[in-house]
């Protein structure tokens, strides 16, 4: 059976579990370091960035979680989560220049169609005082862009996106990450 680790010291990490549950795999919450055994993959949820990186730290969690994520565990992060995967100090996952809360006051929040690579219907993604990546290294691949700031992006075992597909009933980016990247035992 696959098992997803979702990151729930902070933020919408029950919307991931109700996500990857209705896919059909079973996901456990990660709090402390003896969370992380034994998983296929790991979501880092959306919430506020430089709140989870001080829980991240407080708990120890974040040497082993960037061990893990370097070793090739399958990961996907979700806003905050992309934040903390694109700093080099934090996760160090995706090579990028990220830039918090990037879509400014007006657009605190916003909903919009978004095309995406790899998935055959747009995606409803909700944007909530979201980061975009200015530029990614040459080893990740743009999944997606809004006014040239990429809002998804994948490298090697690392999966990214700067808006939440968990508040959504659209299923269709955890089972991208399923399928292209959790290897089933
Ligand atoms: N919805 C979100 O996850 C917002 C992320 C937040 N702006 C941060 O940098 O932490």
């Amino acid at each position: 059976m696959t098992q997803i680790g979702i990151l729930a010291l902070q933020g919408a990490f029950t919307e991931h579990a109700r996500a990857l549950q209705a896919l059909g795999v079973t996901t456990t919450f990660v709090r402390t370091a003896a969370d992380l055994t034994d998983l296929d993959g790991l979501v880092l949820p959306g919430g506020e960035s430089t709140t989870m990186r001080k829980l991240l730290t407080r708990e120890n969690l974040l040497a082993p979680l960037r061990q893990l994520i370097h070793q090739g565990l399958p990961t996907f992060g979700t806003c905050a989560g992309l934040v903390l995967l694109s700093q080099p100090d934090a996760l160090n996952g995706l090579t990028g220049d990220v830039v918090r809360n990037g879509f400014g006051r007006q657009r605190e929040s916003f909903e919009t169609e978004l095309t995406l690579q790899g998935l055959a219907q747009p995606f409803p993604a909700v944007f909530i005082r979201a980061p975009y990546l200015k530029t990614v290294g040459p080893d990740a691949t743009v999944l997606a862009q809004i006014d040239h700031r990429i809002v998804a992006a994948q490298q090697a075992n690392v999966l990214v996106t700067a808006f939440h597909p968990e508040l959504t009933a659209d299923t269709q980016l955890h089972a991208y990450f399923l399928k292209h990247f959790v290897t089933k035992s």
